[in-house]
């Protein structure tokens, strides 16, 4: 498989940086400006040396594709619903509804945090305790870097001591508390493929930021700008021993579109004639009664406030509410209940 190991990966003039997360322990101001940089730009970045070992990353996509290997009668023995847990089947979610005229060419396993010890959510691992206890050790792995690129939001947007300092957002981001937060094994199965057909519709992510991993087969695009609408989408590349990061709603709406949450989307690989795509994301999401208004930062100015109309639509709900309200516009659960997918 190709592999692009260069520190950025270019398209036309966009670039999607790779951060040396290693120096968030050696030097915390210089890697939050490098997050927050890319965060109010691109609003992806990759992040190597971030701490997870590879050999747990490759077990979990062992676990993920002996999962979705299986005959489709044991995979929907526990479906998803409207709590965000389970199988969804081919075409069970479309994420740009207003424009896919057949739902995502993907299936997916869901495990919320809050159920990630239930029986029920751990079917994806039923009879194997052992990799029970690692897809635990990842999910907390991922949480607990999550929270820490959640500190470089905080000390790169100056929020002032007094109300939290570095901790601002990794306070409200608990791992005991409950949230929407969710780990997700993903399968974009081998087909021949129309390249113009999204796998995955083109869409912003719910929560705080998503951290994905993806495994040999590229397919991911990121359009530039959420603001400009007519740039070119720019392709996310498998690069080895990296997490990517992107943006999502709670932080664009917390800062007014200073963070942006990147509309990103799936395409057909030719690749995907032989081979599936596997992908694995982490959305993490603040606590369920966090509020999406804007934090204190004095990067925020007055006429930011008042022009982030465009950023409002959770204007009012806490994370909780927002989630419940983006899932009921692209999931179809009746119609998965009733198995005519
Ligand atoms: O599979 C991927 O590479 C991206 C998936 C994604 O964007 C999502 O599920 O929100
Ligand atoms: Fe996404």
């Amino acid at each position: 498989m190709a592999q692009d190991t260069s520190n950025t990966h270019a398209s036309g003039n966009v670039t999607i940086p790779v951060i040396d997360f290693s120096l968030f322990a050696s030097n915390p101001e210089e890697c939050a400006r490098q997050v927050g940089e890319a965060s109010q730009n691109i609003g992806f970045f990759y992040l190597k040396n971030h701490g997870l070992p590879q050999d747990l990353i490759d077990k979990m996509f062992d676990a993920s594709e002996s999962f979705f290997q299986r005959p489709i009668d044991a995979k929907s023995k526990h479906m998803i619903g409207p709590d965000n847990t389970g199988y969804s089947p081919m075409k069970s979610e479309t994420l740009d509804p207003a424009t896919q005229t057949q739902g995502d060419l993907k299936e997916a396993y869901n495990a919320r945090k809050w159920s990630i010890d239930d029986d029920v959510t751990l079917y994806f691992a039923q009879d194997d305790k052992e990799l029970q206890a690692r897809i635990a050790d990842f999910f907390k792995g991922l949480h607990e870097l999550a929270r820490n690129v959640m500190q470089c939001f905080a000390i790169a947007l100056q929020v002032p001591e007094a109300a939290g300092g570095r901790h601002y957002f990794d306070r409200s981001h608990q791992w005991d508390a409950n949230s929407g937060t969710t780990l997700r094994f993903l399968h974009y199965p081998q087909q021949t493929g129309d390249p113009n057909t999204p796998l995955a519709g083109s869409h912003t992510d719910y929560g705080s930021i998503t951290l994905l991993m993806q495994k040999d087969i590229a397919g991911l695009e990121v359009q530039a700008s959420r603001i400009h609408k007519n740039v070119p989408w720019v392709a996310a590349p498998v690069i080895p021993n990296t997490i990517l990061v992107n943006i999502a709603d709670h932080l664009q709406m917390w800062t007014n579109g200073l963070l942006k949450s990147t509309k990103h989307r799936v395409m057909y690989n030719p690749q995907q004639l032989h081979h599936s795509r596997y992908s694995i994301a982490c959305f993490i999401h603040a606590n369920d009664t966090t509020k999406l208004d804007p934090i204190p930062t004095p990067l925020i100015t007055q006429e930011m406030r008042a022009d982030g109309v465009e950023f409002e639509e959770g204007r009012n709900m806490t994370a909780g509410e927002y989630l419940d309200w983006r899932l009921s516009q692209t999931y179809n659960y009746g119609s998965i209940a009733g198995g005519t997918m």
